[in-house]
Parts: structure tokens; sequence; C-alpha cells
């Protein structure tokens, strides 16, 4: 499609303030010289912004090239320094990406629409590295048009229009822009689509590029509908009484790919990456499927689905989790458990620990050890703390995190005060120190 203001325009998400995204690079300062034109007619609010990664050495000199341009455009220009350095085993094109994304999206206000520069090219690229990778129909949407960006939305106003018209149009405007000499690398997998397959696929079909991008967005209506779909499943799954835990029976009695469907939407729900596809099968197959009572669990670098008592719950990783760890505690001010927590403890009135006796031992905190046994406040008798925690229903994999309280060495209170040793339980009726655990 010809690119000019009015086509520009036509396919413009409706806001009253745009951010553009402004490399410096040909398509963004396309981009740009389209939104101050819109601006001109239409009166909507426009600011730019530069992202300075700080790692190539032309970094300085692209920041001062984008403070000319708006400059002369009469548009104020926001430049976000960032580290984009990669971390040993990263790409660091993927790096440096996400980074500035991630810095983009913090930058925007609400309401705010941030426009970035990607065309039709561009899509078609992404759609055919999503294939290489064997992608499924998430990866194979390639970029929306627009979608929902920290306080506002990403949007991709020019993903109608092809390369060589956001060339024309730059001729015709007469802008100037900056070439990333990176561009032409081709040991970046992007770069050598771009210079070597498709040119080599457009000589035989001159409209690749549009039928990819024609593909991706079939694939997107199809990932939508599926996603839907996946929200109604998760809904007739979720337990009432726990929210983000999946009742077996229920999800037990679907089809296998329903199941897959379930798994992801519930994983992605909880902010975690999926895991890979053969992972996730062994998930289905071996933590919901089995049959009998057995606690079945499977890890993953993002989190672990354990199965526990005719439930599914899905636990994020907790890397800085040391049960061996102990503390002396004044009580007088939280109480921060590494990778778990904190504690807190106030007189409040209830059960909870005698004043006098508080105040007068020595406050430790500790994880569980074998054969830790407490009588508890108002029962007769010693038990484990084990035996105390399956009677309550307590998951296995959260009873070495319950903090234990000792006074002078021995057990005053488990899990916050959820279990009060009889021998420092003040009267119920008076006012006592109660241990609280925000896990
Ligand atoms: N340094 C930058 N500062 C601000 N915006 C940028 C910067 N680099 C890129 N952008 C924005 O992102 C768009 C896409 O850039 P580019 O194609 O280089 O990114 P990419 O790494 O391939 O990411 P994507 O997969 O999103 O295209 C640009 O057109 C521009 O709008």
């Amino acid at each position: 499609m010809r690119l000019s203001l009015d086509s520009f325009r036509a396919g413009l998400h409706p806001g009253s303030t745009y951010r553009v995204a402004f490399s410096g690079g040909l398509d963004s300062a396309v981009l740009l010289d389209l939104m101050c034109q819109v601006r001109r007619v239409s009166g909507i609010g426009v600011r730019a912004i530069h992202v300075h990664h700080g790692i190539q050495p032309e970094a300085d000199a692209w920041s001062r090239h984008c403070a000319a341009v708006a400059d002369r455009y009469g548009v104020a220009l926001d430049i976000l320094q960032i580290d984009g350095r990669s971390r040993p085993g990263d790409s660091p094109e993927a790096a440096a990406r996400t980074a500035r994304y991630h810095s983009l999206e913090a930058s925007l206000d609400p309401g705010d629409i941030l426009v970035t520069a990607q065309h039709l090219d561009d899509q078609a690229e992404t759609l055919l590295l999503q294939l290489l990778r064997g992608a499924g129909l998430a990866g194979l949407a390639a970029m929306p048009n627009a979608v929902p960006f920290g306080a506002g939305i990403l949007h991709r106003p020019l993903l109608r229009f092809g390369r060589r018209d956001i060339l024309a149009y730059a001729q015709e405007r007469g802008l100037s822009w900056i070439e990333d000499p990176s561009n032409r690398d081709e040991r970046y997998d992007r770069n050598f689509i771009r210079r070597r397959i498709l040119p080599q696929l457009a000589g035989r079909w001159p409209a690749v590029a549009a039928n990819l991008t024609r593909s991706a967005g079939h694939c997107a209506e199809a990932a939508g509908l599926l996603d839907r779909l996946a929200d109604t499943l998760m809904a007739a799954a979720t337990a009432a009484d726990e929210p983000g835990t999946l009742v077996l029976e229920i999800v037990q009695r679907l089809q296998p790919d329903e199941q897959r469907l379930l798994l992801r939407r519930w994983i992605h729900k909880r902010g975690l990456r999926a895991p890979p596809a053969k992972l996730l099968e062994r998930i289905r197959k071996e933590v919901v499927e089995t049959a009998g009572d057995r606690t079945p669990m499977i890890a993953w670098a993002e989190g672990t689905v354990r199965r526990y008592r005719h439930r599914l719950h899905l636990l994020p990783p907790s890397a800085d989790f040391d049960a061996s760890w102990t503390a002396a505690w004044s009580g007088e001010t939280p109480l921060t458990l590494a990778g778990n927590g904190c504690l807190h403890a106030a007189l409040c009135p209830g059960p909870g620990i005698d004043p006098d006796k508080w105040r007068s031992g020595r406050i430790t905190v500790r994880y569980r050890r074998a054969g830790d046994r407490l009588e508890p406040a108002g029962r007769r008798g010693h038990h484990e703390l084990k035996k105390l925690f399956q009677e309550a229903g307590l998951p296995p994999w959260l009873r070495d995190r319950q903090p234990i309280v000792c006074i002078d060495g021995r057990i005053a209170s488990v899990g916050g005060s959820q279990w009060l040793a009889s021998e420092f339980a003040g009267a119920p009726e008076r006012v006592n120190i109660v241990v609280h655990w925000t896990p």
C-alpha cells in the first residue's frame, strides 16, 4: 500500500497522546515525520523516546542525531539510558531488545500510545523466524497491531506498509536518518533472513511479505480465540476456595489438547514462561493423568507444578530459601526471612504467646528439624510437627517453610501463630503476642 498521510491516518489507533519510539533509523524517522504531520492537522500530543543502549560506540552520536531531529520538529525527546549488555550465554540482540522494551514500557503514562515503526517486511521476517523456531500459534501470530503495554498501549501503525514504500516516502520528504552497521551483520538470524532469504523468495513470489503477514493475521485471530477458550476452561477448573489452584478431577475430564491449552494458559497467567512442549506433555501425563493418590511434581526453570490432595498447584521458583537458616529476633521490628516473606509480632486480644514469657526469654527463629514436637495449646500431649501439618492438610512443600519461633530454644509458635505451644500460650481471653507470617 502506498504510504501517505491519509493512508497512514486511516489505520492509526485512536488516542490523544502518542510517544514515538525513535531509534534515528529510516523506519522510525518516517514514523516521527508522519506523527508530526498528524499532529499538525489534528492537534494530538506527540513526544519522542530514544533508548540509549550504551553498547555500540556510536550510541552517543545516535542520541545527538535524534535530539537534533526532534528539535527540528519541535517535539520533546526523552532519552532513556539503559544497560543493554547481555549476560554470558544470552543473545546480545535479544538482551538489548528485552531491556529496551522494559524501559519503554516503564516510561508510559496511563493512556499513552507508544508507536513503533515495524513494517510489513519486518512482520514477514518475524513469522519466518518463528516458524524456524517451531513456534506455536501465539508465536506465529508475530507482532500485533496494538496491545496493552505498561500503563498504555503499544501500537505499530506501519505494519501495513512495505520497506520500499517507507523508503520512497522518506526520499520524497527529504528525511535524514542513520544506518546501524549491525543491520548488515548476517550472523544475526533476522539480518540473514532479510538479506538472503526473503529476496530469493520474492524473486519467485513477489507478494511473499504480504502473504506471510496475512498468515500471521490468521494465526493471531486463531490464537485470540484459543485464549478465550483457555480462559473458559480455567474458570471451570479453578478451585473456588483457592484461586490459582486447579481441581484435578475437572482437568482430568478434559481431552489431552484441552489439558495442554489449559496448562499453558494457567502458567502464562501466573506471569511464568511455559515449559517447552515435551516438558508440558510430561506434566500432563505424570502429574495430571497419573492414577491414584500420588503426589507427583515437575519443575522447570520458571516454576514447579505439583499435585496434592486432588488439586494442582503452581509455584514460582524459590531460589534463595535456605532451610538451615536461623536468626535471633528482638521481636520489636519485623524480621525478614530470606526468600520466605517476613515475620512481625504485635499485641492483640485472643490466642497468642504470653507477653511476660515473650519479654523475658531469648527469641530465635528457625525452620523444622527432624523430630520437632509440640504440645498444641488447648490439647493434651506432644505431637510431631509432621503429624500436625498432615492433620491440617498443609501441602508437603510448605512444611519446611513454616517459620518456627523459639523462646530460650524451645518451640513457642509455628507458621506465625497457626500452632501455639501450650507452655508459652497466654490465656486466650487476654491480650497476647501474636506472630504474623507474611509468606
Ligand atoms: N534505540 C531505540 N530507541 C527507541 N526506539 C527504538 C530503538 N530501537 C528500536 N526502536 C523502535 O523499535 C522499532 C523496531 O526496531 P528494530 O526492528 O531494530 O527492533 P527489533 O530488535 O527487531 O525488535 P522488534 O522485534 O520489536 O522489531 C523501531 O522501528 C523503533 O520504533
